[in-house]
């Protein structure tokens, strides 16, 4: 498992692309036959894809220092390929496209696998510590309403679905995690933007057509960077970061936080004038 650890907003205003890139850029998550993850120490999530050919158990390396992975841990998962399934503790959740899963923390065994193996689901999950066990949930894209925002003269309309949130979906520990799909011919996500400094935060970028990229925004709203992505790449966001993007095309991220609370509205909006 990779580690990552934090950054200070101080520090990127000397960075160079590439070093931004180190530090906040996840690739490779969803290499055929492999798990693949990245532990932050910001909150320490752990973002993680998994693209099974043959069944792949999740194994803890010694990061997570637990005799299991979900020992401490909850996890919510989201299959964004063809149909997998996911065992835990004998269980098995079937999983096509958009569906997502909550597992509880105290899960011991977690099996990911494909319907078919010539063309491997594509699960991308992330996981962050707990301290109280809520059911395991299977949660489907069409059960959650979703919230509607933005508008095609200001280039940002798109669905909100929140899939791990205490008033939706499945309820967590700390996990809060979701959906957000752009409408055809819009670009941009989270903008008017904002930042939370009681949660970070990871965005994944994905059904983005080849060659399209999504420049990601991000550092203090008058210090800002970007970060540039491909599909189905995922990006760390520091509590102190905003966090936005505009892409070359439509597209849908998956968002991930975890911190002190777990009120979606808690931000605090950036007024655009302080913007730079
Ligand atoms: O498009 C959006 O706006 C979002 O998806 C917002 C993010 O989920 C977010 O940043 C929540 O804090
Ligand atoms: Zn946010």
């Amino acid at each position: 498992m990779e580690i990552r650890t934090a950054v200070s907003p101080r520090d990127i205003k000397a960075y160079t692309t590439e070093r931004m890139r180190e530090e906040f850029l996840i690739q490779d998550l969803l290499l055929p036959g492999k798990i693949k993850m990245v532990y932050s120490h910001v909150d320490r999530i752990i973002a993680g894809g998994a693209r099974p050919a043959e069944p792949i158990a999740l194994q803890a390396g010694k990061e997570i220092g637990a005799d299991f992975f979900l020992q401490r841990r909850e996890m919510g998962i989201v299959n964004i390929g063809p149909a997998g399934t996911v065992m835990v503790d004998g269980t098995e959740y079937r999983l096509e496209k958009s569906d997502g899963l909550y597992v509880s923390m105290g899960s011991k065994d977690l099996v990911f696998s494909s319907d078919d193996p010539k063309n491997p689901a594509k699960f991308y999950f992330n996981s962050c510590p707990a301290h109280a066990a809520f059911p395991t949930k299977k949660i489907l894209k069409k059960d959650i309403k979703g919230n509607h925002l933005g508008s095609i003269q200001q280039s940002n309309e798109r669905t909100i679905y929140k899939y791990i949130d205490p008033q939706a979906g499945a309820k967590s520990c700390q996990l809060v995690m979701g959906m957000t799909v752009l409408e055809p011919g819009n670009m941009w996500n989270s903008m008017p933007c904002h930042t939370h400094d009681r949660r970070m935060e990871v965005y994944f970028y994905f059904d983005l057509p080849e060659n399209a990229v999504v420049f990601h925004l991000m550092g203090e709203p008058a210090e800002t960077r970007h970060i540039v992505m491909r599909n189905e790449e995922a990006v760390i966001s520091p509590s102190w970061s905003i966090h936005s993007g505009v892409g070359t095309a439509s597209y849908t991220f998956i968002w991930g936080m975890c911190g002190e609370n777990q009120n979606f509205d808690d931000m605090d909006h950036v007024p655009m004038a302080i913007l730079k």
